[in-house]
């Protein structure tokens, strides 16, 4: 069956008429797994709406377009328009063919700007190597009542199916060949999988993956003519993810870097497009770094103010400004934290903080809240859409103080049935993503869950590749600065943004050997050890020093994570500092290094895991 990346009931429900849910069944029936099939989505440069777009590695791209009209309904035709008599009086309006003919110029006229889509041999050099195609359905007319008129002389029977190709009893292989002959062009070649990509880039800009900069949120750039040479797009499981969470309770659970936070941008983009109401959407997340980067994609996409973007205290304290809360005052640090979250609990419970205020609600990095606050959160969504995301990752949970046996249901998420599992890692290399995954193994074992609690999903690589990870082992922790800052020195004279390098500690204490060592070669730093230290400034450009647990969301070219030795911190559990260091570790997308001074169980651990990872990856080149 061909494959729906809308999901086939959504499409169903958003038919408009019995003639489109004919047209969709009859694809679903006759056509075979390798075509894709949207229905009614924004395409190409000027968001063309066509019915159906039809699409298939093997045989190219088609545009249908579905009338329902009744043949007496039908008063005059001719190349151009129709007439058509209805309870409003008689109506033109533009030929199905012409309007399922101009989308598709239209698109195959972008297809052939991309240098990666031509054909380089006679006797088509130059044209696009996608085959395309254009036709007409008249779901509601059949061949013998316009038999003997002159309808094919405007409605050919090529470009045209009729109520009788609608049929159940007809061959799915007579249904393929009559789209088949609707094409214009025809290349003997399938297009490879990059280039079936390189399609959906142009056909669907919301599906394109954008690299989410968190400098970019500070300063607009021009956008680009220039055709990128890499076009990534959601995979097809991202999209039918994306495209069909459609309105309820939905949960998404993803291992690091598979593509949580870029779909739920992806949905917010879309919510805000579509909403008819006034009333706000909130993103919520845990840490206010992840928080800025949201917000700045979603400001990038033109998407405003009326999708708020909060850490969960954050939104805490607009609660108490706003519904003028008492929190005590005398409490600092985690305690005030603890108090202010207790006091909007109880005041969303007695009501004092009305609920349902939102039109939507998402929530990214949902492992690192309590239960209580989820069960807040899902009190905040307006119980007339219910429209209520949970992004989840078991294995990256860095600030629960308890583990908990967790339980969707308990906190007032309905998740049975509505819960999608990704697997794919793209942010990281093999490299990188074997290294973090050898060392916490254990907490990334697939756990078999029901819907309702929560899973843990091992990643697979999407299969980039990059350098080996690194350790720097030095004997004291000035040399082992020393190692660091010379290891980024290098890497930025090779051509490195100091923006792309973050270094990670377990405590804001380490940072400072290795800041001053930066700073003695000239590098630009921004600490989080820094006295009075509140924020990065993003749009300033330099290398950042933070704790691993602020690094969670975030991603750069090369992480040096600092101080291995200094896990397990001050008696925590070793489970828990693993998860930390997994964290840590998948937010490189191309370089990891590692450092220690001195030894330590964990150093031993890591030494361990690259000795195994390189000998795994050794015998895999010696393979191919
Ligand atoms: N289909 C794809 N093709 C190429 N890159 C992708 C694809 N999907 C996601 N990415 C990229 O992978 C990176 C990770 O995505 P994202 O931050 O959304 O993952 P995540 O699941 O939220 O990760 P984490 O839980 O670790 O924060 C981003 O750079 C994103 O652009």
């Amino acid at each position: 069956m061909a494959l729906f990346p809308q999901g086939l009931t959504q499409i169903d429900k958003r038919c408009a008429n019995a003639g489109e849910r004919a047209v969709l069944h009859q694809l679903k029936r006759c056509l075979s797994d390798d075509y894709l099939v949207w229905h009614d989505v924004p395409i190409g440069p000027k968001a063309r709406q066509p019915d159906f777009v039809v699409f298939s590695p093997r045989r190219g791209l088609l545009i249908l377009e579905v009338k329902h009209w009744a043949w007496g309904s039908l008063r005059a035709y001719n190349r151009d328009s129709v007439e058509l008599a209805t309870a409003r009086g008689l109506v033109t309006v533009a030929h199905p063919l012409l309007q399922a003919r101009g989308y598709a110029l239209e698109l195959n006229e972008v297809l052939e700007r991309d240098p990666a889509l031509i054909q380089d041999a006679p006797p088509f050099r130059g044209k696009s190597r996608v085959p395309y195609g254009w036709g007409c359905v008249l779901s509601n007319v059949r061949r013998k009542q316009v038999e003997g008129t002159d309808f094919a002389e405007v409605f050919p029977d090529f470009k045209t199916l009729l109520r009788d190709d609608l049929s159940e009893e007809l061959d799915p292989y007579e249904f393929e060949k009559r789209l088949w002959g609707m094409y214009a062009g025809w290349t003997p070649q399938a297009l490879t999988l990059p280039q079936r990509d390189r399609v959906r880039w142009h056909l669907f800009p919301e599906v394109r993956v954008q690299q989410a900069s968190l400098f970019e949120a500070q300063e607009q750039t021009a956008p680009t003519l220039a055709l990128p040479d890499l076009m990534q797009v959601m995979d097809l499981q991202q999209e039918q993810v994306a495209r069909t969470l459609g309105e309820g309770h939905r949960v998404i659970h993803g291992p690091a870097g598979s593509g949580k936070t870029m779909i739920l941008i992806f949905r917010a983009q879309q919510l805000a497009a579509a909403a008819a109401s006034e009333r706000p959407i909130l993103v919520l997340c845990f840490n206010r770094i992840l928080a800025q980067r949201i917000e700045g994609s979603l400001r990038q996409r033109g998407v405003d103010e009326r999708v708020q973007v909060r850490t969960f205290h954050g939104w805490c304290q607009d609660m108490v400004r706003t519904y003028q809360l008492d929190v005590p005052q005398h409490l600092a640090g985690d305690a005030y934290f603890a108090a202010l979250a207790e006091t909007v609990e109880r005041a969303v419970a007695r009501g004092l903080v009305p609920g349902g205020q939102y039109l939507a609600l998402l929530i990214d990095e949902a492992h690192d809240f309590e239960d209580a606050w989820l069960r807040v959160a899902a009190r905040m969504v307006d119980p007339a859409t219910n429209a209520l995301l949970v992004l989840y990752d078991d294995a990256q949970s860095i600030y629960q103080k308890k583990r908990r046996r967790f339980n969707f249901a308990s906190v007032g998420i309905q998740a049975q049935g509505r819960t999608s599992i990704l697997k794919l890692n793209y942010r990281n290399t093999a490299e990188v993503l074997a290294l973090a995954m050898h060392c916490a193994q254990g907490l990334l074992a697939d756990r078999p869950a029901t819907d309702d609690q929560m899973q843990a999903v091992q990643p697979s690589s999407a299969g980039r590749r990059g350098p080996l990870p690194v350790l720097l082992q030095a004997p004291n922790v000035r040399a082992e600065a020393e190692l660091v800052a010379e290891r980024i020195a290098q890497a930025l004279a090779d051509g490195r943004a100091p923006d792309e390098v973050a270094v990670l500690f377990r405590t804001r204490q380490r940072m400072v050997l290795v800041a001053a060592a930066l700073q003695r070669r000239g590098i630009a730093v921004q600490s989080m050890a820094t006295p009075g230290f509140r924020a990065f400034v993003w749009k300033r450009p330099s290398v950042r020093l933070m704790t691993l647990h602020s690094s969670k969301g975030l991603e750069f070219p090369l992480v040096v994570i600092a101080g291995l030795d200094a896990l397990p911190w001050k008696g925590e559990p070793l489970d828990e500092e693993l998860r930390l260091l997994y964290v840590g570790m998948t937010r490189a997308t191309h370089e990891l290094v590692l450092s220690a001074a001195g030894t330590s169980p964990m150093v031993q651990r890591v030494h361990n895991s690259l000795e195994a990872v390189a000998l795994q990856f050794a015998e895999q080149e010696a393979h191919v």
